[in-house]
């Protein structure tokens, strides 16, 4: 049995640091093993120009701890009023590192979002000359189509017409949770890639439903039937570098979830490495677990890896029932139940 793992420092291609008093404890729990992270522009109001993303990366930048060389990469949130231009000066600035498709209405904080692809053809347009990929939340939101079918009727009508119009377009399809999803990603071209969380690795609808309606299991995309977490865990450990790590850590606090009408978004980000690695070794793929969680990811963005390292070790690690976040608390990811990993610290 492993009982150490060293491997290149991953990056997250996926992550929620939301604002204000909660970026003390969103930042260091990220920047704890991340080197690099993807830095979602869902906030009220939405990251949209490059000036606001500098603006939003300096707020992250005050509370990285000290020793750690964490790095925000940071992405506008596309509207129907992103034009060419703004998409110019996002590269132009060098912060920004891919524009954030949000269909209005799918997801939280969405609103503001897109709602028709065709609105953002220059922008599309402008991305590929600037060589800037777009990052998808997956999902359509008609009211007549069930929420388990969103992500594939997305794909059907929305995603294969898109990389069929613009086949030089960088597309990350985000959060993948269906069969079809990795599928469509596995038969695609080289441009087209997938970040997959912990919890769709981890957990199917029954985790969420059987026993007692489980509102910390509830994200977007909704967590899916058995077989679509197989297919998720086959494409993670298949080697493909087309699939790679993004957790998708989304914190809301806890009475927000606890609720009658509960925010969508699970907080991973203190233990995603031990979650992965869970993950991988249900698999038997722990030699795998390097390639999807530090080189596949920074490949596809065309970034150098990370050149130093974490050491995952085996060790049985308690979750806390709740974790501090700002003025409230958030309940993590398996909480009150045991890790299996944990990162050595250095
Ligand atoms: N995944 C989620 O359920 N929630 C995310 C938004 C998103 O990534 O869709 C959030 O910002 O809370
Ligand atoms: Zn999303
Ligand atoms: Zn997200």
């Amino acid at each position: 049995m492993t009982e150490r793992l060293q491997i290149t420092r991953p990056d997250d291609f996926h992550l929620h640091l939301r604002d204000g008093k909660v970026l003390k404890e969103t930042v260091a729990a990220s920047a704890r093993d991340f080197g690099r992270a993807i830095i979602m522009p869902n906030l009220r109001p939405p990251v949209t120009t490059a000036q606001q993303a500098t603006e939003y990366k300096a707020r992250i930048n005050e509370h990285i701890p000290a020793g750690s060389a964490f790095q925000p990469l940071m992405t506008l949130y596309l509207t129907d009023n992103t034009t060419a231009a703004i998409v110019s000066e996002a590269k132009a600035m060098g912060d920004v590192y891919a524009l954030k498709l949000y269909p209005a209405g799918a997801t939280t904080n969405s609103d503001a979002g897109v709602t028709s692809l065709e609105k953002i053809f220059p922008a599309l347009e402008a991305m590929i000359d600037n060589h800037l990929p777009l990052l998808v939340h997956g999902e359509v939101t008609e009211n007549h189509i069930d929420i388990f079918d969103r992500e594939k009727v997305f794909i059907d009508r929305h995603l294969l017409p898109l990389v069929d119009r613009y086949p030089e377009l960088k597309v990350v399809m985000e959060h993948i949770t269906t069969k079809e999803a990795a599928q469509f990603v596995a038969g695609a071209s080289d441009n087209i890639a997938a970040t997959i969380t912990p919890q769709h690795l981890l957990y199917n609808r029954n985790h969420m439903l059987v026993g007692g309606i489980k509102p910390h299991f509830y994200c977007l995309p909704i967590l899916k039937r058995n077989i679509h977490q197989e297919a998720l865990l086959q494409a993670a450990t298949s080697g493909s570098p087309k699939f790679f790590l993004g957790t998708d850590s989304a914190p809301h606090a806890k009475g927000a979830k606890e609720s009658s009408c509960g925010c969508a978004g699970c907080f991973s980000a203190f233990g995603a490495m031990a979650f992965y690695a869970e993950a991988f070794e249900s698999m038997n793929a722990l030699n795998r677990l390097e390639a999807f969680s530090s080189h596949y990811g920074a490949d596809f963005y065309g970034l150098p890896r990370n050149t130093d390292t974490i050491t995952l070790v085996r060790q049985t690690v308690d979750v806390p029932a709740s974790l501090p976040l700002g003025d409230e608390e958030v309940v993590p990811l398996k909480a009150g139940e045991q890790l299996h990993w944990m990162v050595e610290s250095v």
